[in-house]
């Protein structure tokens, strides 16, 4: 592959970001960078002074003439855009035109103007935790499990990674066939992580203490960021020359991180930031947090016309906390040869200092 151009729509996310430095860092082919996004983040001035032509474009990619003008004459586009909302935030409607209507786009900017390589942020959540609670315990891409959901973004998700997998083998503008590929980050956490942001402010409002909800037997597969956007960047670089093997997979994203509950995971960090999780156990009976979790719908629901309430426990973040998910898989590895660029040492002591910042400048 010569030179590269890169699209990259949500580019100014919390994974984009992390994806735009490392292309900048670690793609010596790269010679333009076309960054995406309904919000252009200030830190984009920083980057346009390298070697790399870097460009920004605020656009929305609802707006199909806008995502067409942003791909035409790219190399690799990687789709990071998304409203990554389960707490009630944006209505049903408009996940689904951000997530499936805007990959649609993606998909059909790619086909008119000729990019041939795609790349799509997928989700943990095409596959679970499904609305019936079944675990899903050290699976991988092949493990059976019964993929059934109601909630508005996981729904969207699954819509989009299968618009992705079958315009795979799609004739572009020029004759030559699209070759997409979805990646499904479990949960994410590092620099920029807003969720651990909102769990440290909580805990400080708490005096210095969080409260278990969760049994710590429960698991949740988390992923570095950096990892992620690193596996991103192998597979926009891979994807030209294995393109019979990589095109139209899913490949779940994983790193050395440890298995542990949501809660217990996230004091990884919020520990050595001062905060507590009190309780060896759930403080409050489950079924006292369905009542709570029910509680915070129906006032969401009821003060919507006044203020947008959106609170961490509702009923679907607390069945997806109270789910085992976790993922024990190599098929990246032996597709493209990835392995995790930051260990589970460095990504901890790197998130650690990024919490320490938070407090910092949130004083
Ligand atoms: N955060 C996680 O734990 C996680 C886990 C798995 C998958 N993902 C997926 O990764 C992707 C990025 O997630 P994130 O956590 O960085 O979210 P984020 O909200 O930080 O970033 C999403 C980006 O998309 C942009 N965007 C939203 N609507 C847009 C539109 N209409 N047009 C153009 N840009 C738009 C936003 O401005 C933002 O910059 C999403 O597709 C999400 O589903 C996230
Ligand atoms: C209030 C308590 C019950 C507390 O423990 C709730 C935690 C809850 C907010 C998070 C638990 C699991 C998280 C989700 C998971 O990490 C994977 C996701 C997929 C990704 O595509 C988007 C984010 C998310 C849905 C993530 C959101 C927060 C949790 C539900």
């Amino acid at each position: 592959m010569g030179q590269v151009a890169a699209g990259n729509p949500g580019g100014c996310g919390f994974l984009g970001e992390h994806v735009v430095r490392m292309l900048l860092q670690r793609e010596p082919r790269l010679c333009e960078l076309r960054i995406f996004d309904l919000h252009l983040g200030p830190w984009l001035d920083e980057l346009k002074t390298g070697p790399v032509r870097v460009t920004a474009i605020q656009g929305d990619v609802t707006q199909a003439h806008e995502v067409a003008a942003a791909v035409a004459g790219t190399h690799v586009v990687i789709h990071t855009a998304g409203l990554v909302d389960v707490f009630g935030k944006a209505s049903p409607e408009t996940i689904h035109e951000v997530n499936v209507q805007g990959t649609q786009n993606v998909i059909e900017a790619c086909v008119q103007t000729g990019t041939q390589f795609l790349v799509y942020t997928s989700s943990m959540e095409v596959v679970g935790p499904n609305v019936k609670g079944h675990p899903f315990y050290r699976g991988n891409e092949d493990t059976p499990y019964e993929a059934v959901h109601r909630h508005p973004y996981p729904c969207s998700k699954a819509l989009a990674e299968r618009l992705v997998l079958e315009a795979n083998g799609r004739k572009v503008r020029g004759g030559l066939p699209l070759v997409t590929c979805a990646l499904r980050p479990t949960g994410i956490y590092g620099e920029g992580h807003q969720i651990m942001r909102d769990f440290y402010h909580q805990g400080l409002r708490l005096g210095g203490r969080l409260f278990r909800a969760i049994p710590a037997s429960v698991e949740h597969g988390r992923v570095y960021v950096g990892n992620v956007a690193w596996m991103h960047v192998l597979v926009a670089r891979e994807l030209e020359q294995r393109a019979a093997l990589m095109g139209g997979q899913v490949y779940f994203c994983y790193d050395k991180s440890p298995y542990k509950s949501y809660e217990d995971f996230n004091m990884e960090f919020l520990r050595p930031c001062g905060l507590r999780l009190v309780g060896t156990r759930p403080l409050l009976p489950y079924w006292l947090l369905v009542f709570l979790a029910a509680l915070n719908a129906l006032l969401q629901w009821l003060l919507r016309p006044l203020l947008l309430y959106a609170p961490l426990l509702n009923p679907y973040t607390l069945a997806v906390a109270n789910t085992t998910f976790t993922v024990s898989t190599n098929k990246a590895q032996r597709h493209f040869g990835y392995e995790p660029l930051f260990s589970w040492e460095d990504s901890r002591t790197r998130t650690i200092r990024w919490v320490q910042g938070v407090e910092s400048s949130s004083q």
